[in-house]
């Protein structure tokens, strides 16, 4: 996919300057992380493909894929055979991972969340490493359905939390109707009550902080298709496996995203029809597009 149109705004640029830096001559994969995806219950394991496919084409060094069920769903995942597979329990026990992505069609059942407090009991045991840890979807879902998953995921050193507005309006326990209305309140309530990053998803996606609150303008309705959260979970997920700051990935993976969309909305003609899984391919084309290489 190239289009010799698309272009990166040096106002963009500026925001996210470790996005878009040119890989170092002397690069090897270990120089981009790894990314640790954990989600995919049976019937959903699409969905932890979705984020793990979107993490490989922005740019991780290795991506693994842990599947919530007892048996791998699949041999490999067919067009993306770069991609680790394991089981979740598997995955969870590694400790060469540089960030995870949980919640991608995790599933809601009493195991899911058994499995949902090991993670987050990890994560507060290797709390002096640090590893960021995004959570989103059913993850969301079940910290609203459970106090002592909230209160253990709010002891972990370095998260991010991505809801729709239901699942802000269930994380708040208040109604998706007030979220709506005041979106800045809800993303800052969120991340006050996470001490993290909260990402409110939807039109002009809110990131905030505890400090400031961003407002992002790419995107369109294209986006209004299943999956395309899987995909921003591991866009982001890639830009924290390469070590790029929390704030820093997780504005520009929503800025990414939203521009992916863009770019293949102007490429097919309008916005209808878009597919969760062509986001990734774009979004790389993005994230190349605003890369300045130096001539030698
Ligand atoms: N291929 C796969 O494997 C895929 C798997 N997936 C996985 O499925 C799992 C469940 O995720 P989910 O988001 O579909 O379920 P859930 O959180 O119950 O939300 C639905 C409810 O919330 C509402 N609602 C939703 N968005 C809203 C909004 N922006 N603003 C306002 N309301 C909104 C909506 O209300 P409605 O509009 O329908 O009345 C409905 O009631 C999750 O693990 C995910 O990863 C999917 O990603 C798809 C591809
Ligand atoms: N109308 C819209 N304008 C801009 N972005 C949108 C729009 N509709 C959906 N999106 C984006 O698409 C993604 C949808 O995520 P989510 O609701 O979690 O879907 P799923 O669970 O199916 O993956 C979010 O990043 C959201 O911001």
């Amino acid at each position: 996919m190239s289009n010799p149109n698309l272009q990166v705004s040096a106002e963009v640029r500026a925001l996210f300057p470790d996005v878009f830096k040119a890989r170092p001559v002397d690069s090897h994969k270990g120089t981009f992380g790894s990314l640790g995806v954990i989600g995919g219950a049976s019937g959903m394991s699409g969905a932890a493909v979705l984020a793990g496919t979107a993490a490989a084409y922005m740019g991780a060094g290795k991506v693994w894929v842990g599947f919530n069920q007892d048996s791998l769903p699949m041999p490999i995942i067919p067009g993306q055979p770069e991609i680790l597979l394991a089981t979740a329990k598997e995955l969870m026990q590694r400790k060469d991972i540089d960030a995870w992505v949980i919640g991608c069609g995790f599933g809601l059942s009493d195991s899911s969340a058994e499995l949902l407090r090991r993670i987050l009991l990890l994560g507060i045991e290797r709390a002096e490493h640090n590893v960021p840890m995004l959570l989103d979807a059913d993850a969301l879902t079940l910290l609203s359905l459970h106090e002592d998953l909230a209160a253990l995921a709010r002891q972990c050193p370095s998260i991010i939390i991505t809801p729709h507005a239901a699942e802000a309006a269930r994380l708040l326990h208040v109604s998706t109707e007030l979220v709506a209305a005041d979106r800045k309140t809800a993303v800052s309530a969120l991340s006050d009550q996470y001490g993290g990053i909260a990402v409110l998803k939807g039109y002009q996606t809110l990131v905030a902080d505890g400090a400031a609150v961003y407002q992002n303008n790419s995107g369109n309705p294209g986006l209004s298709t299943g999956g395309s959260g899987d995909v921003l979970s591991g866009i982001i997920g890639a830009l924290l496996a390469q070590g790029i700051s929390a704030w820093q990935a997780t504005r520009a993976g929503v800025w990414l995203h939203g521009a992916a969309a863009d770019y293949l909305r102007d490429l097919h003609g309008g916005e209808i029809g878009m597919l969760a899984g062509e986001l990734p391919v774009a979004a790389r084309a993005v994230r190349n597009a605003g890369v300045i290489r130096v001539k030698g």
